[in-house]
């Protein structure tokens, strides 16, 4: 998908919102639990409930990993799915991938071919040629991990090295990189006072923000210091909209949920 549609998307719906498929068998509604394959048959009352409100979806391969083959077989049916049935949604494969260059090669092929994403989540730390191969494929964008949401970012995230912080750093030299007209950046809803000081760098690239929800980020300190004239932003809530209810109403729950975020980004968005 392009930027620019992605970015017409976000205007027709007037919302930057990103659910995040995390599918945690143990948190699951029970009654899903007879169902021949329970994650697709949750992901896809979740999506046809969210749709609506939603510019993008998000699962992170670990849920999927986690239980097998299945697993792989549920992430393959709901991309499928999402594809197929509403393929003006962007979707990100957080995978958090990134090795020497002909393995990030393959991890390309595995989200961008096999599995078909728009975008891949890629950790920076082994520099430019673990990240080029995934910059190769056009309308394909590589979502690199900048300033994450978690307390473990003050590790070396924050670091000064050479008298720039180290997240300010990938910032700036990720962007010299070949093809890097299709990259953005991961920043933590949980850290939205340092975005006015990334938007000086990147005041351009889209950023995918998660943290609103269960980690307690401000949606509307994000918009505040976060947005740029494309609006340039896509929150991510995971558990607290898939998860908002156990019953046999979740899937109802969490359009109540998603609608409540999205009516929060249409009034800060302009027009
Ligand atoms: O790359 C990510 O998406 C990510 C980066 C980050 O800094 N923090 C973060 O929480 N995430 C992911 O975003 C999702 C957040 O989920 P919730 O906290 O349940 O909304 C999880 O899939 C995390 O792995």
């Amino acid at each position: 998908m392009t930027t620019q549609e992605l970015i017409r998307q976000i205007h027709r719906k007037k919302s930057f919102l990103c659910v995040g498929l995390d599918v945690d068998m143990q948190k699951i509604p029970a009654h899903l639990l007879e169902e021949e394959d329970p994650i697709f048959a949750f992901n896809k009352a979740i999506i046809d409930a969210t749709s609506h409100v939603t510019v993008a979806y998000k699962p992170n391969i670990a849920f999927y990993e986690a239980y097998g083959i299945k697993g792989w077989e549920a992430l393959h049916k709901t991309i499928g799915y999402l594809n197929e049935k509403y393929p003006e949604i962007f979707t990100i494969a957080d995978a958090k991938r990134g090795d020497i260059g002909n393995t990030s090669a393959m991890y390309a092929k595995a989200f961008f071919e096999d599995l078909g994403f728009d975008s891949v989540t890629v950790a920076p730390y082994m520099g430019k040629d673990s990240v080029e191969p995934f910059l190769e494929f056009e309308d394909r964008h590589t979502i690199l991990l900048a300033l994450t949401s978690n307390q473990g970012a003050f590790d070396f995230q924050t670091k000064d090295t050479e008298g720039r912080e180290l997240y300010k750093r990938i910032l700036e030299t990720s962007g010299k990189w070949k093809n890097s007209h299709n990259l953005m950046y991961v920043v933590g809803a949980t850290k939205a006072e340092y975005l006015a000081d990334i938007r000086r760098i990147v005041p351009d690239s889209f950023l995918l923000v998660p943290g609103i929800g269960a980690q307690g980020g401000s949606l509307e300190e994000v918009c505040k210091y976060g947005m740029n004239e494309n609006i340039g932003l896509l929150v991510n809530s995971a558990r607290g909209i898939i998860y908002a209810s156990g019953g046999m109403d979740f899937a109802g729950a969490a359009k109540t949920e998603a609608e409540k975020i999205q009516s929060i980004m249409a009034a800060v968005m302009p027009g």
